[in-house]
């Protein structure tokens, strides 16, 4: 919480709220003295001029006590908000500008209770503490300190007051808090089972698991709320405990400061000034355990946001980045193994190929044989356990990330479309794009017809692109990939979405392309009639490269091609290249 706070906070708006709050609080216990002295200075002498002049400057002191806490108030709050929104925007840019795999151990779900409902905490206890937990000593020692001056005797009566005070709050500490760091990660829970109903609604209602989902997402959302219930409860009998202990402290000082009184060994406005700062001194106390009955829980929320913030990418730049070469494209892949962490196998081995400007590399292989993971190295998504990926001759280690970035572009198995219009998502990767251009891509993605149909570049496009079909998406992020400039184009199983069609007369589009023709295009595929046009064909099987060449060699000698050859063959599929 430190931590957040030293590297989060104005220091010159904290040393403004402090100043603020230690006019309010010497206002605030300048008062009792004074009304003190009006009942035994001006009541007592029936001087009705002094009553008057302290009558006035308390009302001053009051003023400038409530513009203390005013002015306490305003750097409390705007200090704890920005503090929340300068935190958001650094998980939200380590979460964004890092390597996936390390937050995988986090989770998604987790990421978002981190960024929203663990923040919030973390901003409620700091409005408490640039005000309460600055206010409450000050206020403990200077009511303590005035007490005394009042009464030394009267004030043994805290010797009482203050320890059972502090049992019973430690008592509510003690059960409280494990509860409140436990709440957090059933907000969590939560979280997950929401979003999980909330992506796959639809499988849920095709396979009637509507009950289903409802009974785990009421399970984890009761799980809370009985937690919540009872962690409040027990914060809640900090009230009737301290108003009973103030109570009966009160009752105390009654008691033996009429007794003091009778043998005139204290005056009638010195009790009630007396009174007063005891009331304020427990106040105080019960404040200040507040602040400790919720600081806990957003320490929890502060290390769990720490441990993102800790998180290191295994993906870093090279200390002295070099420049890449785009004038000549070319991809190679030398000896590249690679291992997913923590697994046995690897996913990838000893893959060795060349593309140069103008080649299309095909890889196509079995369901879970390594094609992504391939295509998945480029962007150095993750990196090769040995071997080296060069990119434009250049070791993709070797150069920046975002010059490496700006050399790829991908069309990932999912199609990705953000929430605004078709201008906007095609946009994406090539800022500066005119429209003729962006129209020009469309073409060739096959997607300028049913564009002009929904409402061309300015037409909607709603959240993930819901309001297109599955092949009318691929096609979009097609597009979106071809319009920008690049060394490499990827498209990873982009065209299984499209019909038999379509996907022959993209392709033949794409051949046309000057600007896709400058670069090298890497195409993942499942069936042979995609990859059939290509320059050089990987077939992969268990992350091994069990043969390459082109469509007519593969064919030839080629056992493995062969057989997905025959399967798709037998099932019906045209290789019509
Ligand atoms: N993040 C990951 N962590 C661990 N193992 C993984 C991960 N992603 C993929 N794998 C494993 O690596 C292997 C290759 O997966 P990959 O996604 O590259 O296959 P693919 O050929 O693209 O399959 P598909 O055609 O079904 O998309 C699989 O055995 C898979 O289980």
């Amino acid at each position: 919480m430190m931590r957040l706070a030293r590297k989060h906070l104005d220091w010159w708006a904290v040393a403004l709220a402090v100043g603020f709050m230690i006019i309010q609080v010497a206002c605030d216990l300048s008062l009792p003295t004074l009304t003190s002295d009006i009942i035994d200075k001006g009541i007592a002498n029936n001087d009705i001029g002094y009553i008057w002049r302290t009558g006035g400057q308390m009302l001053l002191l009051s003023f400038i006590g409530v513009l203390g806490a005013a002015g306490n108030v305003y750097y409390a709050s705007t200090q704890s908000q920005r503090m929340g929104q300068r935190i958001r925007t650094d998980l939200f840019k380590k979460v964004t500008f890092s390597s996936t795999e390390e937050f995988e151990t986090v989770g998604n779900a987790s990421l978002i209770t981190r960024t929203t409902n663990d923040v919030v905490q973390i901003q409620n206890v700091m409005v408490q503490m640039l005000r309460m937990m600055l206010m409450a000593p000050i206020m403990l020692v200077g009511a303590g300190v005035l007490a005394y001056v009042k009464s030394p005797r009267l004030t043994m009566v805290f010797l009482v007051a203050l320890p059972i005070l502090a049992f019973f709050t430690g008592l509510i500490m003690y059960f409280a808090v494990p509860l409140f760091k436990s709440l957090q990660k059933k907000i969590d829970r939560i979280n997950l089972v929401f979003r999980e109903g909330l992506t796959g609604v639809r499988v849920i209602r095709a396979f009637n698991q509507d009950q289903f989902e409802q009974d785990r997402f009421e399970g984890a959302n009761q799980d809370y709320t009985k937690t919540g219930i009872k962690v409040f409860m027990i914060v809640s009998l900090m009230f009737p405990v301290i108003t009973l202990i103030v109570s009966g402290t009160n009752i105390g000082i009654v008691w033996y400061g009429g007794q003091l009184i009778g043998h005139q060994a204290m005056e009638v406005g010195n009790l009630v000034a007396f009174m007063t700062y005891a009331t304020q001194l427990l106040i105080s106390f019960m404040m200040v355990s507040m602040v400790f009955v919720f600081l806990p829980r957003a320490q929890a929320s502060a290390a769990r946001i720490n441990e993102v913030m800790d998180l290191k990418s295994k993906i870093n730049d090279a200390d002295q980045p070099l420049d890449l070469n785009t004038d000549a494209a070319s991809l190679t892949f030398d000896h590249v193994n690679f291992r997913y962490t923590g697994a046995e196998k690897l996913a990838l081995t000893d893959v060795n190929f060349t593309a140069t400007a103008g080649q299309t590399v095909a890889i196509i292989g079995g369901t879970g044989s390594g094609k992504s993971t391939l295509v998945n190295l480029i962007p150095r998504l993750f990196d090769p356990e040995s071997g080296q990926i060069k990119l434009n001759g250049t070791a993709l280690t070797a150069m920046s990330q975002k010059a490496l970035h700006d050399a790829i572009s991908i069309t990932q198995q999912k199609a990705v479309l953000f929430s605004g219009t078709v201008r906007s998502n095609m946009l994406f990767g090539m800022p500066d794009a005119t429209d003729d251009q962006i129209w020009h891509a469309l073409d060739v993605a096959q997607a300028s017809d049913f564009i002009k149909e929904e409402g061309g570049l300015d037409g909607v496009v709603e959240q993930n692109g819901d309001n297109f079909s599955g092949g009318q998406r691929q096609r979009l992020v097609i597009a979106r990939t071809i319009l920008k400039r690049a060394s490499v184009y990827i498209f990873d199983d982009s065209f299984s979405a499209l019909d038999f069609k379509t996907d022959s007369l993209l392709r033949q589009d794409l051949r046309k392309d000057e600007q896709v023709q400058n670069g090298v295009t890497v195409i993942v595929a499942q069936r042979v009639s995609t990859v059939a046009d290509a320059d050089l064909i990987l077939v992969i099987d268990g992350g091994k490269i069990v043969g390459q060449g082109t469509h007519d060699e593969l064919k030839e000698s080629n056992e493995t091609y062969q057989e997905i050859l025959d399967s798709q063959l037998r099932k019906g599929d045209t290789v019509d290249a």
